[in-house]
């Protein structure tokens, strides 16, 4: 697995963002983003990830090689969590979920309606949905709100046993998740300068 991002530049609501991008990310590699609040790492993971287009540049090696984890849990609420597990499972092609339901500590959980979760058990489940997708790179927008102290040590344990099977990981997170084989990218250099235009939503409901 190597992603190549080379150039890459990205608006949002048709305001330039981010101008120039480049890295390379590799297997056993995590790569942390850092910048501050409204600088542009969800757009940079969105863009990876292929929800939304680039403005120029390009994204190499990404196809079929990604497991997104962003804002919005996606999960079914009216399905178990085990069903939901399996959903995703058969979704990419695999069977087995109980190395999602072990690392995330989900097997007293298993049996529960993921709507009627909380918050931090929400995003355990969302998290353990990566495992069960068998991609290489995880790519995971502030994957760590809403978990407690236990839950932080299951992902941060998850991640370094994803890049030690030669997985790799992209993410934006502002916590220090103690990783052996971490490397931090700061943004804030490839902020676009674009004024004060006021710019459009992208999305249909806010
Ligand atoms: N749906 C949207 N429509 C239009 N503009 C948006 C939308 N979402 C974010 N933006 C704007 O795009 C820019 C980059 O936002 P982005 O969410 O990528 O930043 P971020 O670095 O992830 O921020 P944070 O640390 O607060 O999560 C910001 O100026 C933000 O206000």
């Amino acid at each position: 697995m190597e992603l190549h991002v080379e150039n890459l530049s990205l608006a949002r609501g048709g305001v330039p963002v981010l101008t120039d991008v480049s890295f390379v990310l590799r297997s056993g590699q995590a790569l942390i983003l850092r910048g501050p609040n409204g600088s542009g790492k969800t757009t940079l993971l969105r863009t990876i990830a292929g929800l939304q287009p680039a403005l120029r540049g390009q994204i190499i090696g990404a196809e079929d090689q990604i497991g997104y984890a962003g804002h919005a849990d996606g999960l079914k609420a009216m399905l178990t969590v085990a069903e939901n597990l399996t959903f995703w499972a058969e979704v990419f092609g695999q069977t087995d979920i109980t190395a999602a339901l072990d690392a995330y500590a989900l097997h007293p959980l298993a049996d529960r309606l993921a709507g009627t979760l909380s918050a931090g058990q929400k995003r355990r489940l969302g998290l353990a949905r990566l495992l069960v997708t068998g991609r290489p790179l995880w790519v995971l927008d502030e994957p760590t709100v809403s978990l407690d102290t236990d839950a932080v040590g299951l992902f941060a344990a998850a991640v370094e046993r994803h890049m030690a099977e030669g997985g790799a990981a992209l993410m934006a997170t502002h916590i220090d998740l103690g990783l052996t084989a971490a490397d931090v990218l700061d943004i804030t250099p490839f902020r676009a300068v674009s004024g004060t235009r006021a710019g459009a939503s992208d999305e249909a409901f806010l």
